[in-house]
């Protein structure tokens, strides 16, 4: 049955309305909305990718609470009509657009300063970050080759596991696209540098917003290494306090994935580590000095051509990468296990996009 006219005009006021770019009921051809950012705060673009999920809902929640945005694009291929209404609600600066389906995906990235993408399958216990690759990797892919086409100088925040493996893809699709500037793509690894500052006040009995632990090398079981010996205040740990801190570090998303038992990994403390990035990689972009944070990136800190180490943000994305600094005898031995399991993922993410 044919929607009435009067159905689609009511859905085009509320579309109007709310800003989004949703297909009229019928509708098989997009329209685009020409709704500007009325009353928006000056600031920055900002895309959520699976904006729609575990993480996507709480992450585009905490992006329309930052007063450096001034425009949220949510991009999902499910439900972001509903998501987009509810968050566009919020008495936040930045306007709220919805965009649903691979047919929107450009009219999502065009414009965009920075794109956060949070899309893909989550673990179910049993699995590692790596089993995520066969759904995962063509997913990155596909989006990625939009940001070449839209939003080539965007910055891209890239959180779909695994990550190891998706940022190297990444960085295929867009040498592919000639538009690879390597500063502007970040693997994000906050969530371990979050998770081991709580643990690690946990262990030292200090508020975890005092801490701040180095974390290095991936994303994934023993990729990701936290450096204990250069942790900020200055602390020292038993041998068996280095070897809790380290495991439950390395481990922190298989609890929680466990802990959920079969509904998915961390999304809310994800979403809190995402927001904390993204923030920081604005503040980045508006010029501010001092901005440092752990990111996996492309690096010549190692003799692998991707590496997760603390980078100064600026207005090219990650303009200074910090060497590991000292290194004690268990962090060595670590960072050779680091990159034997890290060089496998890389060429595997390399190859996807190669062969
Ligand atoms: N980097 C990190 O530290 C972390 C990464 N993750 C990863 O983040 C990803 C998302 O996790 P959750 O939000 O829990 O999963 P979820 O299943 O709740 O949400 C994923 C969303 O992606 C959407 N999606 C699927 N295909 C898409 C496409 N082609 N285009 C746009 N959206 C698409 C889905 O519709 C869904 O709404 C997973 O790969 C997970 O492993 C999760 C936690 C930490
Ligand atoms: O463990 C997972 O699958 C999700 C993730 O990356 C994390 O929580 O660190």
């Amino acid at each position: 049955m044919q929607p009435s006219a009067e159905v689609n005009q009511r859905l085009a006021r509320i579309s109007a309305h709310l800003c989004t770019e949703f297909p009229r009921v019928g509708e098989s051809s997009l329209t685009q909305s020409n709704c500007r950012a009325k009353g928006g705060a000056p600031g920055f673009k900002v895309a959520v990718l699976g904006a729609a999920g575990g993480i996507g809902q709480s992450l585009s929640l905490l992006m329309k609470i930052n007063p450096l945005v001034s425009v949220l694009h949510l991009y999902d291929v499910v439900n972001t009509p509903g998501v987009t209404a509810d968050i566009s609600h919020m008495d936040t600066g930045a306007v709220v657009r919805g965009f649903l389906g691979q047919a929107q995906l450009e009219h999502a990235l065009t414009g965009m300063d920075l794109v956060i993408i949070p899309a893909g399958v989550p673990r179910k216990p049993g699995m590692t970050r790596d089993d995520l690759f066969k759904i995962n990797a063509g997913i990155v892919r596909t989006l990625c080759e939009g940001i070449a086409k839209c939003c080539p100088h965007a910055i891209v925040n890239l959180i779909s596991n695994p990550v190891n493996s998706t940022v190297p893809i990444a960085a295929e699709v867009f040498k592919k696209a000639g538009v690879y500037d390597p500063k502007r793509l970040l693997g994000v690894t906050t969530l371990d540098v979050v998770r081991a500052n709580t643990f690690v006040a946990e262990v030292l009995g200090v508020d975890p917003r005092e801490v701040n632990v180095p974390v290095v090398g991936g994303h994934a079981g023993v990729t990701i290494l936290p450096l204990l010996s250069q942790v900020k205040p200055p602390s020292s740990f038993t041998a068996e306090e280095i070897s809790y801190l380290t495991d439950r570090i390395q481990n922190g998303g298989t609890e929680v994935v466990e802990a959920k038992a079969g509904a998915g990994s961390a999304t809310l403390s994800m979403a809190y580590a995402a927001a904390k990035f993204a923030d920081a990689c604005l503040r980045g972009l508006r010029g501010d000095a001092g901005i440092v944070e752990c990111s996996f990136v492309a690096s010549q800190v190692t003799e692998l051509p991707f590496f997760a180490t603390r980078v100064r943000l600026g207005r090219g994305g990650a303009e200074e990468i910090f060497p590991l600094g000292p290194l004690n005898e268990y962090e060595r031995a670590g960072l050779e296990k680091a990159k034997k399991e890290l060089a496998g993922s890389i060429d595997k993410g390399v190859s996807f996009i190669r062969n």
